[in-house]
C-alpha cells in the first residue's frame, strides 16, 4: 500500500478475527502527525488489539496496518525506539534506584532528552536515590512518562495511564504531559476511558466501536452532534424506535429527557407531533455524549 509520511497510524481494510469473534473489521485509521489524539470505545471494541498488531506483537487476519510508515508487521528494534509507551501497569523495576534506571535508560536511547526527563519529573516529589518500589503510585506514573519522552519518542502511546490514581497524581500527570516541550514534538495517542481528561488534553476524539471507526473530529465537534431535548410528552412518549438519531432516554419527573444524534430542529417538531406542549434543549458534556454513545445499543423504553 502506498503511505503517507504525515501519518503516524494508518490501517486499510484491517480485520482480526479471534475464532468466531471480529474484533477489528475492516478499519480505516489515519492518524495525521502531531498533537494529541484520543482512543475511545467500550471494554471489547478493539482497542488493545489494534496497539497489537501495530507494535508487531499480532499478525492481522486481513488487511494492512503500517506505524510511523512502516508495516507494523517488519518493525526492527530501532521502528520500536522511535515509539514510547505507557501504560496503567508502569511496570519498571522495584529494586532499583530512580537514578539507576534513568542512567540505563539513557545509555539505550541515542536521542535521550535530559531536559524533558527533569522537566516532567520535576511535577513529583522523586528522589533520584529513591527504590521504585519506594515511590507512590502517581510518582511511578510520572517517573514513566519522563522516562518515554525522555526517550525522544516521534510517537507515544499512552494506554490509561491514571487508572487507579487519585484525582491530585491525575491533575499531576496531565499538567506534567501538557507543559512538556518534548510532548509538543511527537504525536501523542492516549487511550482512555476517563472523558474529563481526554476533554482537556485531545486534540482529536477517536471513537472506535465493534471494531469500526464511528468518530473521528475535535472533541467539542462530537459533543455538538449530541443534543439533549427535555419535553412533556404524553404517555410513554413515541416508540424508542421510531425516534430519530436516538441515543438514550429517560423519564424524569413526568418529563421525557432524550439524547439524540445529530439532530437539528427537525426534532422539536417531531416531539411537537408526538403531543409535546413544552420543548427544550440543552447542550451536554463530552462526557455524557460519548458515554450515551457507546450505550446506545442499550437504550430501552422509557420507564415508568
Ligand atoms: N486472544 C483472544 N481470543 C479471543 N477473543 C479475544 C482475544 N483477545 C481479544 N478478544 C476479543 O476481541 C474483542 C476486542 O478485544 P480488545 O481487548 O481488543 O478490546 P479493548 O477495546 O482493548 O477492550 P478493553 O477496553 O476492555 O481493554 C473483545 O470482544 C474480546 O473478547
Amino acid at each position: 500500500m502506498s503511505h503517507d509520511p504525515d501519518y503516524v497510524i494508518e490501517t486499510r481494510a484491517l480485520s482480526k478475527r479471534y475464532g468466531r469473534k471480529l474484533a477489528l473489521d475492516n478499519l480505516d485509521l489515519r492518524i495525521p502527525r502531531g498533537r494529541i489524539h484520543a482512543i475511545v470505545g467500550a471494554n471489547g471494541a478493539g482497542k488493545s488489539t489494534l496497539f497489537r498488531i501495530l507494535m508487531g506483537f499480532l499478525p492481522p487476519t486481513s488487511g494492512e496496518a503500517r506505524i510511523l510508515g512502516k508495516d507494523s508487521q517488519a518493525l526492527t528494534p530501532q521502528d520500536r525506539g522511535r515509539i514510547g509507551f505507557v501504560n496503567e501497569e508502569h511496570t519498571l523495576p522495584n529494586w532499583m534506584r530512580v537514578s539507576q534506571v534513568m542512567a540505563m535508560q539513557k545509555h539505550q536511547y541515542a536521542n535521550w532528552n535530559q531536559h524533558a526527563f527533569d522537566g516532567v519529573i520535576g511535577h513529583y516529589h522523586v528522589l533520584p536515590e529513591q527504590k521504585v518500589g519506594q515511590l507512590s503510585r502517581g510518582e511511578r506514573a510520572g517517573f514513566n512518562l519522563a522516562l518515554a519522552l525522555a526517550q525522544g519518542p516521534e510517537l507515544l502511546v499512552l494506554d490509561e495511564p491514571t487508572l487507579g490514581l487519585d484525582v491530585v497524581a491525575k491533575r499531576a500527570f496531565l499538567e506534567s504531559l501538557m507543559y512538556s516541550n518534548a510532548a509538543d514534538d511527537c504525536t501523542v495517542i492516549y487511550c482512555s476511558h476517563q472523558m474529563e481528561e481526554i476533554e482537556r488534553v485531545a486534540d482529536n476524539l477517536i471513537i472506535l466501536e465493534r471494531g469500526q471507526l464511528k468518530n473521528m473530529s475535535a472533541p467539542e465537534d462530537f459533543t455538538a452532534r449530541v443534543s439533549h431535548w427535555v419535553a412533556d410528552v404524553p404517555f410513554k412518549g413515541p416508540a424508542p424506535h421510531t425516534v430519530p438519531g436516538l441515543l438514550e432516554v429517560q423519564r424524569l419527573d413526568g418529563l421525557h429527557h432524550y439524547l439524540v444524534l445529530d439532530q437539528d430542529d427537525g426534532f422539536e417538531r417531531f416531539l411537537r407531533d408526538a403531543g409535546a406542549r413544552h420543548v427544550q434543549s440543552m447542550p451536554v458534556s463530552l462526557d455524557r455524549a460519548v458515554n450515551a454513545f457507546l450505550a446506545k445499543n442499550h437504550a430501552a423504553p422509557a420507564a415508568a
